[in-house]
């Protein structure tokens, strides 16, 4: 949960870097500002320029490219946000619920036809299931065979900017599900879609193919997506095919839960409250559901091509290098079976230190599962229904502070899917405070890649992005860090970021990385407000007092002893500057005194300026 509460600040550091210390060899000077600039296309793919000259949109998507044209429209204007807001447009959510109760007796009068078809997407597992369960259910009421599909969409990936690594884990946790499939005489059929848009009749062809007459699935949140499935309804009718679309990926449905007054929440706590109530008053909720049963015998046989074809390749702009693929094999193992099992590791062995260790990121005293419960090989609903089986009490409020902490963290997982429903254009380049658009902010290609490389100055920043680029994964409290540093210390567009973070995280999520971002920028739902700006060298003290995350992730500072590691510059003395110069590591891009001033003074303003 990123806190609230506000640091204790007691270091030296609490002046500007050598303000103090006589040992700071030389003066500081914050890198030149430049002015704004096309961002460089060697970290992003490259985007189709928006013509939009609408003065109320934000300089960033109409002058840097920031919005992916190929797949998305102009940025959204915040009059239209605000139709949102006062429920006088329709959200897709809410499209699709419509779509689906009025499409019932239509798609329940529909006969079993010769198979049924699960469409796997990011629920990559057997257990746990609930579409998965339903689609089983269903074959086994004719005795006829269950059908799983997985389509390969590169434009999906593309447009969603989803990282090499997570794409990698996706492969092979989909080798590791066709064999669990497979052991129960059930196919999986993957094939490759090249236009995303053609997704739809893909699938309605497929289950034309094998005569299936029912399709189930998990729902997606983005509004792609739902949009998707709305449609997959109507034209699997009009082939004769029901489509259901059904809640797994939040443990409660994100439209369930409203205030006293009818409104949705936007704020985490009162929300956590509302969720557990609602989990205690529905059990049912928590409980497992099933994994599949076997095929009727004669599947294998009558559909043996389907068992025989390959996992088709992986697109070639998503493909890791091979160094790369052997480290995070190493690192991530992939499939529902390791994701048990380093839940199970983690609930028996370092869950009662939770609350204690979790934010230092020298330690390893989190759970590392959010590459499970974001590709699907762990349900969000397995973790909290086994954290609750290991508590003392059945109560998720209640019981061992480790076990308690970590079910609320897995809950902010709900609470930014929730967000995302209700508040959709958080999807579509806007900030949940869309009167924040018009903060003006740098587009410095210079800072921008030194962020992005971890070569800031600032130790603890740089050894996070490292740590992000070496192996796809970064530590809460430093994605924390990170996101406040770039948009509050560089004033950078905090998109920028977003979108980096998902090209290079494994574990990328959009609603969960989108509400990371929002609150470490001030500009999301229930953010941290925009004058709180974390002090980096302040967080490296405490989070890293050790000095140990630094020296591992920055090996310039490797053996910079004391607490001289967090500001080598500003604490160094002569011999230690030099050293660490010579190795090539860089002085502070921007001193942070100068930095928290135009931050506050550019929030500011942008927040007072006239949006429409
Ligand atoms: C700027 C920023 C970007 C982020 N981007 C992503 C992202 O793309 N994908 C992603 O899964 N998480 C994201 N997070 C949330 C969080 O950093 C990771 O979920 C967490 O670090 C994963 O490590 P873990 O599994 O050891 O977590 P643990 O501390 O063990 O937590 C258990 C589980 O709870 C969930 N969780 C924990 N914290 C959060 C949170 N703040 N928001 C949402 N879910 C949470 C995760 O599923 C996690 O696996 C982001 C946070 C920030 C500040």
């Amino acid at each position: 949960m990123p806190p609230k509460r506000k640091l204790r600040v007691s270091s030296a550091y609490s002046s500007p870097p050598g303000s103090k210390s006589k040992k700071r060899s030389t003066k500081f000077q914050p890198a030149p500002v430049s002015t704004p600039s096309t961002l460089s296309t060697n970290t992003f793919p490259p985007r189709n320029s928006s013509s939009s000259s609408n003065s109320t949109l934000s300089h960033s998507s109409v002058n840097s490219n920031i919005i992916n044209r190929t797949f998305y429209p102009p940025e959204m204007s915040n009059a239209r946000c605000a139709l949102y807001n006062s429920n006088q447009l329709p959200r897709p959510m809410a499209e699709l619920e419509q779509t689906l109760f009025s499409t019932l007796p239509q798609r329940q009068a529909i006969n079993l036809g010769a198979a049924v078809i699960h469409w796997f997407k990011r629920d990559l597992r057997l257990h746990d299931n609930r579409s998965l369960h339903l689609a089983a259910q269903k074959a086994r009421e004719g005795n006829i065979p269950l059908i799983c599909v997985f389509l390969i969409s590169p434009q999906d990936y593309e447009a969603h900017l989803t990282s090499p690594a997570r794409v990698d884990f996706e492969f092979r946790s989909l080798a590791i599900l066709r064999q669990g499939l497979a052991a129960l005489d059930i196919p999986l059929h993957i094939s490759t879609v090249e236009i995303r848009k053609n997704v739809p009749a893909r699938l309605v062809e497929f289950a034309t193919q094998v005569s299936a007459h029912h399709i189930f699935t998990n729902l997606e949140y983005e509004p792609d997506e739902l949009r998707r499935e709305d449609k997959l309804v109507r034209l699997c009718l009009d082939h004769g095919i029901a489509f259901d679309a059904v809640h797994d990926d939040c443990i409660v449905p994100p439209t369930t839960l409203s205030t006293r007054q009818g409104k949705q929440y936007s704020v985490y706590t009162p929300w956590f409250r509302a969720w557990v109530a609602h989990l205690h008053s529905h059990p049912d909720l928590l409980a497992a559901s099933p994994p599949p049963p076997q095929n009727p015998p004669s599947t294998r046989r009558e559909l043996a091509s389907l068992f025989d074809a390959d996992i088709p390749a992986v697109p070639e702009n998503k493909t890791l290098s091979p160094e790369m693929k052997k480290r995070s094999e190493h690192l991530w193992p992939a499939g529902e079976h390791a994701a048990l099992e380093r839940l199970q590791r983690f609930l028996s062995e370092k869950v009662k230190a939770y609350k204690d260790r979790r934010n230092f990121p020298a330690e390893n005293g989190t759970a590392c599962l959010s590459v499970h419960h974001s590709a699907g090989t762990l349900a969000a609903r397995t973790s909290v229904r086994m954290a609750r089986e290991a508590n003392s009490t059945s109560k998720l409020d209640g019981g061992g502070e480790g076990l308690k902490g970590w079910i609320g963290e897995v809950a902010w997982r709900d609470f930014y899917k929730h967000v995302l429903v209700n508040w959709p254009y958080v999807c579509m380049n806007k900030p949940f405070k869309y009167e924040y658009t018009n903060i003006e902010w740098e587009y410095n290609d210079e800072h921008f890649k030194a962020w992005c490389e971890g070569r800031t100055g600032y130790p603890f920043v740089d050894a996070a992005m490292r740590q992000l680029l070496h192996t796809g994964y970064m530590h809460n409290r430093c994605r924390m860090l990170v996101a406040s540093f770039l948009s509050k210390h560089l004033l950078l567009d905090w998109r920028l970021g977003e979108q980096y973070f998902m090209l290079h995280l494994i574990d990328g999520d959009f609603a969960s990385n989108n509400g990371g971002w929002g609150f470490s920028s001030s500009t999301g739902v229930d953010p941290q407000p925009y004058f709180r700006i974390f002090n980096p060298l302040l967080q490296s003290e405490k989070f890293d007092p050790e000095g140990e995350y630094i020296r591992k992730w920055v090996p310039e500072l490797r053996d910079v002893v004391g607490k001289v590691v967090h500001d080598p510059f500003g604490r160094g003395d002569e011999e230690i500057v030099a050293r660490v110069e010579g190795r090539g590591y860089p002085r502070m891009v921007v001193e942070h005194r100068w930095a928290r001033e135009r931050c506050l003074k550019r929030y500011k303003a942008g927040i007072g300026r006239e949006t429409a």
